[in-house]
């Protein structure tokens, strides 16, 4: 059993860690904590130190019901951070739906583009990547933060999030990206009803994109399907800030199903679950 590789990136044998910088004032999770470029630097350096194989830089909200931030705006965020990260070469990826801001980064060093529309928010994206040869990570999304949740209607949401982001596979091909390039992500959270389980679906049936072959990103952290899953008897949510300890445990299901990646806000832990998922995979007979 083998996990995916991308060109360019670690190929550890087990899955890696993205660690999230989000200079962002009002991301879900964490939102202002790294808004001040100097501190979103550092603490790209201590999610290095703690074991990130890679660092994914943000700077617009997804959150339901977020509004977008301008360009301008988007590029003021990050591409300063990014560059500093890569000046220190930290293995860096830009999380952006806007082509120029790809570009942008891109220019000052990033290796990877997470585009959470997966092309769909901007037509230019994928060519940005073709041109760049960069690994693209094309997640699931039906629709931008403001009303997504509306969309997250499904008659079999495993076998829906496969088909619509195999279409999205087969758009981005025709647009000159590298198969060997792209990155699966179900997109857990964004257009999926917690309520429905759709999220759980998603991860219990991991296989469905693993089994065509591309790497899967897996980014759960701290996300409404756990908070909710974890709410108090009253019905009182769990606080996000309080939901790492499950998203370890979603670490380690994702990488023992032979996700490539997980995305996580704390690092150190889902460190540890890797390396727990890759003895585990180690000890199974190939599937
Ligand atoms: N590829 C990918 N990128 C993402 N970017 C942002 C968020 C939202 O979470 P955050 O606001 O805590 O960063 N989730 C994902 C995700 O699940 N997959």
């Amino acid at each position: 059993m083998t996990i995916a590789t991308v060109p360019g990136l670690p190929a550890p044998g087990r899955c890696l860690v993205m660690g999230v910088v989000n200079v962002t004032p009002d991301s879900f999770s964490d939102g202002g904590a790294w808004f001040d470029p100097e501190k979103a630097v550092a603490h790209g350096l201590d999610l290095v130190a703690e074991g990130a194989d890679i660092v994914d830089v943000g700077g617009e909200s997804t959150r339901p019901g977020a509004q977008r931030v301008s360009r301008d705006e988007e590029l003021r965020r990050v591409v300063p951070v990014i560059e500093a990260l890569t000046d220190e070469n930290v293995p860096v990826s830009v999380d952006t739906m806007r082509a120029e801001v790809a570009e942008a980064a891109l220019d000052v060093g990033a290796r990877l583009v997470n585009d959470v529309s997966g092309g769909l928010a901007d037509p230019q994206m994928p060519q940005v990547v073709a041109t760049a040869g960069v690994p693209y990570v094309v997640m699931h999304w039906r629709g931008h933060s403001h009303d997504m949740q509306s969309r997250a209607v499904y008659e079999d949401v495993v076998r829906e999030v496969r088909d619509e982001l195999l279409s999205r596979v087969d758009a981005v091909l025709a647009e000159g990206v590298d198969p060997s390039m792209i990155v699966l992500d179900p997109g857990l959270g964004f257009g999926k009803n917690p309520v429905a389980g759709h999220n759980w679906s998603l991860l219990a049936h991991l296989d469905a994109l693993t089994a065509l072959g591309y790497p899967v990103l897996v980014g759960g952290s701290r996300k409404n399907f756990l908070t909710r899953l974890l709410a108090e008897p009253d019905g009182t949510r769990r606080p996000f800030l309080e939901c790492d300890d499950a998203t370890v445990a979603v670490t380690s299901l994702a990488a023992a199903a032979g996700a490539w990646c997980v995305r996580v806000h704390r690092v150190r832990p889902n460190a540890d679950a890797v390396r727990v998922a890759a003895a585990f995979r180690a000890a199974r007979p190939a599937d």
